[in-house]
């Protein structure tokens, strides 16, 4: 299958100069949907996963299929002030200011196999925040997994050397 069929392309969204990659396409088709879900998940089949963790809003609609598919459980990771209990939290550097991402403190339980899942891979600075808040519980990052790397942006070089799969590059 073509999956990149299944991206939109919005230019000059949400800002002038972006080029935006949409993926709702993807999403509102069944068999592209669970074709990209099912090429995840094959690459995790063998990685002995405990957890699936995603960053919001969108790494929810690609983790929660790769967890339910492979049997363990999604811990997601969110923006302050959304969880209600104690929270670990990562702050990292955006184009212009800093952001912060946050997870419960006990959502990932310390030697846990984790796969991170993410709709897009761009800077990079989600995912690095992401490794920072599972290492913090003590979480093994075993994989990461986007649909769409934006290579230009150089995302790649936060991910070191973690292993990660992309199912498509723009
Ligand atoms: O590699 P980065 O530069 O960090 O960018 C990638 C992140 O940006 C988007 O999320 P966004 O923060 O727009 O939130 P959303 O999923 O709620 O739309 C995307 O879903 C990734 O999580
Ligand atoms: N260009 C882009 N398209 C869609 N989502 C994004 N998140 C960060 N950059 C993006």
């Amino acid at each position: 299958m073509e999956l990149k069929d299944y991206i939109a392309t919005i230019e000059n969204y949400p800002k002038e100069g972006i080029v935006f990659r949409d993926i709702s396409p993807l999403m509102a088709d069944g068999n592209a949907y669970n074709y990209a879900a099912t090429e995840i998940v094959q690459y995790a089949r063998d990685k002995e996963i405990d957890m699936v963790v995603g960053p919001e809003a969108r790494g929810f609609i690609i983790g929660c299929p790769v967890a339910f598919a492979l049997g363990v459980g999604f811990a997601p990771v969110r923006k302050p002030g959304k969880l209600p209990r104690e929270v670990v939290s990562a702050t990292y550097e955006k184009e212009y200011g800093t952001d912060t991402l946050t997870m419960h403190a006990d959502s990932i339980k310390s030697g846990q196999r984790v796969l991170i899942v993410d709709d897009l891979l761009a800077t990079g600075g989600t995912i690095g925040a992401t490794i920072e808040l599972v290492e913090k519980m003590g979480g093994v990052v075993v994989g990461c997994a986007f649909l769409i790397e934006l290579d230009e942006l150089k995302g790649r070089e936060k991910i070191g050397d973690y292993d990660y799969k992309v199912l498509m590059h723009y």
